[in-house]
């Protein structure tokens, strides 16, 4: 389970997460829901320990990270599909799925069979360079590798961006694959409400780096929550 308990986060001067706390369970979607900018991806990036906090802890499986560095984290089960994808353009599918390897025990170092039945267009792209790939595609393929990790917390950032429908419930139902295992807790900053609504258990709203509503997917308000993620 994590614990984010009343991170703050600074970049110099600028105070982008405030007192934030939030808890991601096993088999449990957290939707993470506002506007661009209000410091949702900066929340990822301390989990994930890309960015230090200035208060606060982060607590996965009952021990605080402290200031561990992001390979310490990802050995301990973490693993982010960033905004962006950050797929490696000169390298094949085959081999951008491979770089999930690293840190991996050798017996570890295989693709696990689900990445390619919950994405078959990856198989068949196998050889194909990343960068030919399309927006959609580059998505899945980095969903796919963050899966080769086996990751104990999934964090995912706006993995629907500029993405076409019909990939966007395949990448839906990954996620909903994934959840229902249930070995795994998963963080999703999403700003689509409806793509929110339908996978979320729990789910929080940020406002200008704080969390101003949390609660089950039955607490979901859409007028509400709508308030604050239109401009
Ligand atoms: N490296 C950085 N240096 C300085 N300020 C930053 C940096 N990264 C983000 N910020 C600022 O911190 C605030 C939160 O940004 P963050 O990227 O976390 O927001 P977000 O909610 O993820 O938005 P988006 O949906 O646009 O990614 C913003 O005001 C942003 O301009």
């Amino acid at each position: 389970m994590l614990e984010v308990r009343n991170v703050d986060l600074h970049y110099g001067a600028a105070h982008a997460l405030r007192s934030v706390s939030l808890t991601c369970r096993p088999g449990e979607v957290t939707c993470l829901m506002g506007r661009n900018g209000v410091g949702k991806t900066s929340l990822l990036r301390a989990v994930m320990g890309q960015h230090p906090i200035s208060g606060g802890e982060i607590v996965w499986d009952g021990k605080a990270f402290g200031a561990s560095p992001p390979y310490e984290r990802a050995r301990r089960g973490l693993a982010m599909v960033p905004q962006g994808r950050e797929i490696f353009p000169l390298l094949t599918v085959g081999e951008n799925l491979q770089t999930g390897f690293a840190g991996l025990p050798p017996a570890q170092r295989r693709i696990p069979d689900d990445v390619f039945e919950l994405f078959p267009v990856l198989s068949s792209m196998m050889n194909r360079r990343g960068g030919d790939l399309s927006g959609g595609q580059q998505q899945q393929l980095a969903i796919g590798r963050a899966m080769v990790r086996r990751p104990k917390l999934l964090l995912l950032d706006e993995p629907t961006e500029g993405i076409q429908p019909s990939i966007i419930i395949q990448i839906g139902n990954a996620i909903d694959y994934l959840r229902q295992r249930g070995d795994m807790a998963i963080l999703l900053v999403e700003q689509y409400f409806e793509f929110a609504r339908d996978l979320a258990d729990t789910f929080a709203v940020m406002e200008r780096g704080e969390i101003v509503m949390s609660g089950t997917r039955a607490e979901m308000d859409e007028d509400k929550i709508r308030a604050n993620m239109t401009v």
